[in-house]
């Protein structure tokens, strides 16, 4: 988290100052706040009282400090009541049928809408003046807000696959919520809290100031900053203090709730995104794997094993290509080489290792450091309301501790080294502005703001038409040639990684079933799978009027695979065996394994 920015330090060092203030005001300033002085009665301010005195001659200054405790207590309790009865309000829909849920969003929607000074006035007058009606009506106030906000982060979570797995697996709603969903909107949740009490301070010195909060004896900000009002013109100083008072806590809380908030969302982000860095250091102990994978298994609660003891070894300025259906789990290997498989998947491996290190012991920065991930859609890998040479500066600011001068000079530097003409402008303009091959460029130069280490491509280029395609594949070519960062390309066109990877890694069911150099694919490819993929490729032969040609049959799912070979079904050369007995991965010639008892 980078919290070193200016508002972040003035917001930590005022809600510091307010919370000492909270601690040692009423001990120290106590009896001078309270100590009726009937010869100094409504005066101004003077040495003996710098903010002056009150009607009863008591020190305005020692009020103001002693009353800081009990203001930050009434506003604690209202953030924290509204933000329970917002949460909850917000979860509801999730846990309800339909009606229900359309009735509490309806609902929240409206108090959204609902100016929160009148909420907060009405709640208090039927709940009775005083600290604890205004209390009340400013958590009643903030209440929907944390509705919408909960409603919305869990909409976000909702969505994600393990929520669907879950649902799938008939996992009850309540559990749904409180295992998958809260747990997971909790750190928002919480960090909203610090900006919320900002609000909260300044809601109850202006339900004080208007009568409607604290009530004499008892004193907070809002009520001194009441009493002072009828003197402004006369005394200004006597309204000053509370009213300074209020603005800064209120200015420190929502600083540092920003702050925080925005330190949180970066991480979050780069824990998910990857970036780059780590040039190639020919000293490393075992400079020929990159990444090197060794009985790599995804399980999901359910018996369900997408991957199931994948091994695989790409050294520097390689490109393994990994091939397969969809479903054979090609996109959960890479998820588990770059950290990301989603909860609940349990990752388990012999090795995982990138450049000698294990991925488990390296921090989420040196990870993000050595390793570029490269997705299908480079519109969900760019934030569409930043423009791409900030968000490219980003990874140097928070990865390399960058300059933001010379962060967006490496930017545009490597906008360039990605051939994209004019970079200066590509900098400039938003992801919406650029083209499906553009952006994708851009993804790339994204993870080459260092010099990684591995850049994990997933199907990169489906998104994309055929010449651009073409130039994608050529630029990572060009990209680890130069850098000598190995590749994992992953595609279900055994085509178009014949044409440009050194390696291909051939996957079934969660298996790989064959491994082979590029030059033995399109004549020495062994495994009756893969020579299935090659045959139903078109060729200048193939008559166009036909059907295209497909494996018969379906692969099977995760939770189905037997303990035989799980093509056998499928496979025209299977015997019993096949069917009952799995065949291991077994060299098959130079730098070629095959996992098929009958070659
Ligand atoms: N979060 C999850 N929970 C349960 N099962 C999952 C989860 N994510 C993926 N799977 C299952 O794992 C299997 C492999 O998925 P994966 O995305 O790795 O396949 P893939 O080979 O990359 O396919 P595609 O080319 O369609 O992306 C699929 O059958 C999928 O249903």
């Amino acid at each position: 988290m980078r919290l070193r920015t200016p508002a972040a330090v003035a917001g930590a060092v005022l809600v510091t100052l307010m919370v000492v203030l909270a601690v040692v005001g009423p001990p120290i300033w106590g009896a001078a706040a309270e100590k009726i002085d009937a010869g100094a009665i409504l005066q101004g301010a003077s040495a003996a009282h710098p903010l002056g005195t009150d009607n009863l001659g008591r020190d305005l200054l020692a009020r103001v400090l002693v009353a800081g405790r009990f203001s930050l207590l009434l506003a604690l309790a209202a953030t924290l009541f509204g933000a329970a009865v917002g949460t909850v309000l917000g979860a509801l829909p999730s846990v309800l049928p339909v009606r229900g849920a359309r009735f509490v969003t309806g609902a929240v929607n409206a108090l959204v809408a609902f100016p929160g000074l009148l909420l907060a006035m009405f709640t208090a007058v039927v709940t009775g003046l005083g600290a604890k009606g205004a209390v009340l009506g400013i958590g009643v106030a903030i209440a929907p807000g944390f509705a919408r906000f909960t409603q919305t982060l869990a909409a976000t979570v909702a969505g994600a696959d393990y929520v669907a797995a879950a649902r799938m697996l008939g996992v009850p709603r309540m559990r749904i919520l409180t295992g998958h969903v809260l747990p997971n909107i909790a750190e928002p949740l919480i960090l909203n809290l610090s900006q919320a009490l900002g609000g909260a301070l300044l809601g109850l010195a202006g339900m004080s100031f208007l009568g409607l909060g604290v009530q004499p004896p008892a004193f907070d900000w809002g009520r001194l900053l009441f009493d002072g009002f009828g003197r402004i013109y006369v005394t200004p100083e006597v309204a000053l203090g509370p009213a300074l008072a209020v603005a800064l806590a209120g200015i420190g809380f929502n600083l540092l709730g920003d702050a925080l908030a925005k330190a949180a969302s970066r991480t979050a982000v780069h824990a998910r995104e990857a970036g780059p860095a780590a040039p190639p250091d020919p000293g490393e102990p075992d400079p020929k794997a990159v990444l090197e994978v060794k009985d790599l298994t995804v399980t999901f609660p359910g018996g369900v094993t997408p991957v199931r003891g994948v091994s695989l070894t790409v050294g520097p300025g390689q490109i393994a290509g990994l091939v397969g259906e969809s479903g054979s789990g090609k996109s959960l290997t890479a998820a588990a080489i770059g950290g990301l498989v989603p909860y609940p998947g349990v990752v388990t491996a012999g090795r995982l290792a990138l450049a000698g290190q294990e991925i488990s012991e390296m921090s989420p920065k040196e990870l993000g450091t050595a390793l570029a991930m490269v997705f299908q859609d480079p519109m969900a890998s760019l934030n569409p309301a930043l423009k791409v040479g900030g968000q490219l500066a980003e990874v140097a600011i928070v990865h390399q501790g960058s300059g933001k001068a010379e962060a967006h000079q490496r930017a545009v530097d490597r906008l360039g080294h990605v051939r994209l003409p004019a970079p200066e402008r590509v900098a400039r303009r938003h992801p919406h502005e650029l083209s499906g091959g553009m952006r994708q460029r851009a993804v790339i130069a994204m993870g080459l703001m260092g010099t990684p280490r591995l850049l994990i491509a997933d199907e990169p280029t489906t998104a994309l038409d055929v010449t651009v395609q073409r130039q994608i594949l050529k630029l990572l070519r060009e990209v680890t040639d130069e850098t000598g960062a190995a590749a994992l390309f992953i595609s279900h066109d055994i085509a178009v990684v014949g044409e440009l990877c050194d390696v291909v890694v051939v996957m079934y069911a969660g298996r790989v079933v064959e491994h082979l150099p590029v030059e033995r694919l399109a004549t020495g490819a062994a495994h009756p799978y893969t020579r299935a993929l090659i045959d139903s490729l078109p060729d200048m032969e193939t008559d166009r009027s036909l059907p295209l040609a497909s494996i018969p049959g379906r692969q099977p799912a995760p939770s189905d695979v037997g303990d035989g070979c799980a093509f056998a079904a499928r496979c025209e050369l299977a015997t019993a065996r096949c069917a009952g007995e799995r065949p291991p991965l077994t060299s098959y010639g130079k730098a070629h394994q095959v996992a098929c008892w009958e070659v």
